[in-house]
């Protein structure tokens, strides 16, 4: 049992998951958890200072830092700043640690759920230079340093060791760009069915045209409709001409009354007559569309499935963990329902160097019950939550307030397309998203959607619907489930099941 710690003066929530810092009377200061810390929560990243062999040689053991820094790469040392160095050792310890070369840094991380007021310990290994407190003193002539400075708790940045394994990222260890065969993808794809258009659902809309006997008066009607400005994009997806059974006829408009035509042609009477609205997306779409009037074929980019590399896996990976742990916490501190939505910081290749700097990620639970509120489901507070930042960045809220002062704007409206607030992103969220929220998702043109847990009795991407396919729906998203019980879906020991009946 150890003696009872006190909290140092103005030491209170020294990082953001409220870690405070305290004196001890046998071990020092140590780092103590503020609140419950579940596992594979990251706990701190420690910026390190890093010396040189020979500086450390030279001067460094001579010193007080000598209780501090630990065996770095390439024989130097490291010391961690911020409350890395502040963790008191243990042995079996509740803190992991991970050093990552590429950014100088080491990440603590809950190595199992750590109870509000419990000191966070780590191992510093077998070969100690002080009786630890607490504990008896290993007499183990078998307990050897372990060659990295006693670091065996220590997860490098390749993962070659955890104290966790069954909850670690799975795609740390491994070829980062080798590409995953589908069959071995963590998640199953839906597959969408091809956008066809079948008969009784083409819709067609009313549009004058005119039969012209002599194909020689084309050319110059052409030009008339050209002149006469019946040139409007609402009939750019139909071709003008069509030539059926012999006879030439000639698209003119949709106007709610017939043209007039030039008297000296002899034409004879426009009529009305029902062409499809839109372009075809497929080439049966075409052939069927082209059956009542010439149609335009704007096939879209094909669907073939994207590829997966191990990179990306580990990406996805640490964005539907982060979401399941938020899930977690809200349960667990706001006694919500144990949903969450995120939406990650867009993937990026590795080497990449440049991230939007507009692509922030953006993380919510559900908070139907704290709020009161029963459309506050997780995806639509992750959802407004970009619109409010998007909202907040866009300097027109500005000009709009000044330029309403004046009565006088000088803005057009927002350009088709701009206010789209998820174009390109990836969403990951526990639960299948309910119908609501995935209309929400449609209507913000995200491009995929990816849950842990289906719902077959209100979900909106294929478990009492599936929205992305309905008729009539201009946007279609991906869906992907991850496999639940696989090794790939280990984030938690915890369980956020919700009730099937529950909309998500
Ligand atoms: C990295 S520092 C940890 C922070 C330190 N307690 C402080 O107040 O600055 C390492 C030093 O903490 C003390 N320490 C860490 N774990 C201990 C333990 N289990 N028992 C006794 N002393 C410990 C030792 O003096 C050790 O040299």
């Amino acid at each position: 049992m150890q003696p009872e710690a006190t909290t140092s003066a103005g030491a209170e929530r020294l990082n953001p998951l409220g870690c405070l810092v305290k004196s001890t009377t046998d071990r020092g200061r140590g780092v103590y958890a503020s609140r419950f810390i579940p596992r594979n929560t990251i706990i701190e990243i420690s910026p390190v200072l890093l010396f040189s062999k020979k500086e450390y040689e030279a001067h460094g053991k001579y010193t007080l830092l000598d209780h501090y820094t630990f065996i770095w790469t390439e024989g130097r040392m490291a010391l961690a700043l911020g409350l890395g160095s502040l963790f008191n050792h243990t042995d079996p310890p509740n803190v992991s640690y991970i050093r990552d070369a590429n950014t100088e840094s080491i990440k603590y991380v809950a190595a199992r759920d750590i109870e509000a007021g419990e000191e966070l310990c780590i191992f510093y290994g077998q070969n100690l230079w002080f009786s630890p407190a607490g504990q008896l003193p290993s007499n183990n002539e078998a307990d050897l340093d372990d060659g990295w400075g006693g670091l065996s708790a220590v997860e490098d940045n390749d993962g070659s060791t955890s104290l966790n394994p069954s909850t670690m990222n799975p795609y740390i260890e491994g070829d980062p760009e080798e590409i995953i065969p589908e069959e071995d993808l963590p998640f199953v794809r839906f597959k969408l069915p091809p956008e066809e258009e079948e008969p009784h659902t083409i819709r067609t809309t009313k549009a004058w045209v005119v039969d012209v006997a002599d194909p020689r008066l084309i050319t110059t009607l052409l030009k008339w409709i050209k002149q006469a400005g019946l040139e409007g994009p609402e009939l750019g997806h139909l071709k003008r001409i069509r030539k059926h059974e012999g006879t030439t006829t000639l698209l003119l408009s949709m106007a709610p009354e017939p043209p007039q035509l030039p008297k000296d042609l002899n034409l004879p009477d426009p009529y009305l007559l029902s062409v499809p609205s839109s372009s075809a997306l497929t080439l049966p779409s075409l052939n069927l569309k082209s059956e009542l009037w010439p149609t335009m074929y704007t096939p879209r980019r094909k669907d073939e499935p994207e590829p997966w590399t191990r990179h990306k896996l580990r990406w996805a990976w640490d964005a539907m963990k982060k979401t399941v742990d938020t899930a977690i916490n809200a349960q667990a501190e706001n006694d919500e329902l144990p949903v969450a939505a995120h939406i990650p910081t867009p993937y990026v290749f590795p080497g990449a160097t440049e991230i939007e700097s507009s692509a922030l990620s953006f993380l919510a639970s559900d908070t139907r019950r704290s709020t009161h509120h029963p459309l506050r489901h997780s995806s639509i507070n992750a959802i407004r939550y970009l619109a409010d930042y998007r909202a907040s960045q866009d300097p027109r809220n500005d000009r709009l307030e000044k330029d309403a002062a004046s009565s006088e704007s000088s803005l057009g409206e927002p350009q088709n397309g701009t206010n789209y607030l998820l174009t390109d992103r990836t969403f990951f969220v526990t639960h299948e998203p309910c119908i609501m929220c995935s209309m929400a998702l449609l209507h913000s043109r995200v491009k995929e959607v990816v849950y842990l847990y289906p719902m077959p009795l209100t979900g909106g991407c294929g478990g009492s619907a599936c929205l992305p396919t309905l008729k009539g729906v201009n946007h279609r998203f991906s869906i992907m489930q991850w496999k639940l019980g696989s090794d790939y879906a280990k984030f938690s020991n915890k369980t956020i099941e919700i009730d099937a009946k529950t909309d998500a």
